[in-house]
């Protein structure tokens, strides 16, 4: 099969190219991405050495380019990673998001719609769903579950999704989608909760947790997330959408904890720091339908992950210190130094 992964140099992108030229080193894998500040050539090095492996920059809202490349590649599969992801830039700055998440996603059903296709899949995300709140433990979103979005993020997300759908319908289009929750690992970049911490906890920094530190999420390792699409791509029903998630809630005082812990680090680099606007309170998947139809499990305990993420970030200090030198910094002192410190003495 060849199979183009868009926003392959980004972090679920990247695992997952790895995982298929493990596991299916047959295909051949092309991956076509932007490189924006998100996406780093340098997690691509190991790819870059194998013979079924093509890196092509460009973007997924260009449309003469992405035509070109259906042209050159002629793709049976396309899996679609690439989208702006994170929910505190999104509240700055709505409108890359719209243009990459929708647009772009549009761009690549119309060429899907031109070229033809054997399976299109859309990487979305449990955020969708909107927010459960903390006291109803026994709700969890299912694929039932009413789109009820949050963030200019996740409205974008949701945007791409029922696009996805609609191209299926009208156009008779193969496509899957899959709702995930958080992931984290190696390559995860440094302004999400788990890497930030880590990389603060190593420099003795502040660690900042938005609010009360109560907010859950659903962590799971970003390999077994991986191994899901994979099922989908083989085993998926055509114009279903699957939910991933491996019941592993928590909320993330508890997580930042435990890192403090590996790092053997001290819980006063703590700080409360002033919420998220909007901040979606829990998110907790129903993965039934990915289990029953297609035995998929996670593998990873979150207790083993985390240990292999923490050692992954020491092990591989050039890759983020390469980052967070850059234009990344800017960003960090925009975010954290406009974030006043909260007192919550009680928790
Ligand atoms: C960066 C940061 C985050 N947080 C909080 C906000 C959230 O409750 C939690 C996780 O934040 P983030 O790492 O930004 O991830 P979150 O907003 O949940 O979204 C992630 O998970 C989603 C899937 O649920 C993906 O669709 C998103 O692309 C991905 O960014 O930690 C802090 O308390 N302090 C921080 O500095």
């Amino acid at each position: 099969m060849n199979i183009i992964v868009t926003g392959g140099a980004g972090f679920i992108g990247s695992n997952f190219i790895y995982y298929m030229l493990k596991k299916h080193p047959a295909d051949r894998i092309i991956c076509y991405d932007k490189l924006t500040y998100a996406g780093n050539m340098e997690t691509l090095e190991k790819a870059l050495t194998k013979e079924n492996f093509k890196f092509i920059r460009g973007d997924i809202a260009d449309r003469k380019a992405v035509y070109r490349m259906f042209e050159m590649e002629k793709p049976d599969v396309v899996v679609n990673f690439a989208a702006e992801s994170h929910v505190d830039r999104s509240i700055e700055n709505p409108e890359v998001f719209l243009q990459t998440n929708v647009i772009g996603t549009s761009v690549l059903l119309d060429a899907c719609r031109k070229y033809g296709i054997d399976r299109y899949h859309q990487v979305s995300t449990d955020e969708v769903y909107g927010d459960l709140p903390l006291d109803r433990p026994d709700l969890f979103f299912t694929e039932n579950t009413n789109l009820h979005t949050s963030s200019p993020y996740s409205a974008s997300k949701a945007g791409a999704d029922l696009l996805v759908m609609a191209y299926h319908r009208t156009y008779n289009i193969p496509i899957t989608i899959s709702r995930c929750s958080n992931n984290y690992g190696p390559f995860h970049f440094p302004e999400k909760l788990i890497p930030l911490m880590i990389i603060n906890a190593l420099s003795d920094k502040k660690l900042p947790v938005y609010g009360d530190g109560r907010n859950v999420r659903d962590w799971l390792f970003v390999g077994d997330h991986c191994a899901a699409i994979d099922l989908i791509l083989r085993k998926g029903r055509v114009g279903e959408i699957y939910n991933i998630g491996g019941h592993n809630e928590r909320s993330n005082l508890d997580v930042v904890r435990t890192i403090l812990q590996e790092l053997g680090k001290s819980e006063d680099l703590i700080e409360f720091v002033t919420d998220r606007k909007g901040h979606d309170r829990r998110y907790a998947i129903d993965p039934s339908k990915v289990r029953n139809e297609l035995g998929w499990e996670p593998a990873t305990a979150f207790e083993d992950g985390i240990k292999e993420t923490v050692q992954w970030y020491l092990n591989n200090r050039d890759w983020w210190m390469g980052i967070i030198s850059g234009d990344y910094q800017t960003y960090y002192e925009r975010m954290y130094d406009n974030r006043s410190a909260l007192e919550f003495s009680k928790i």
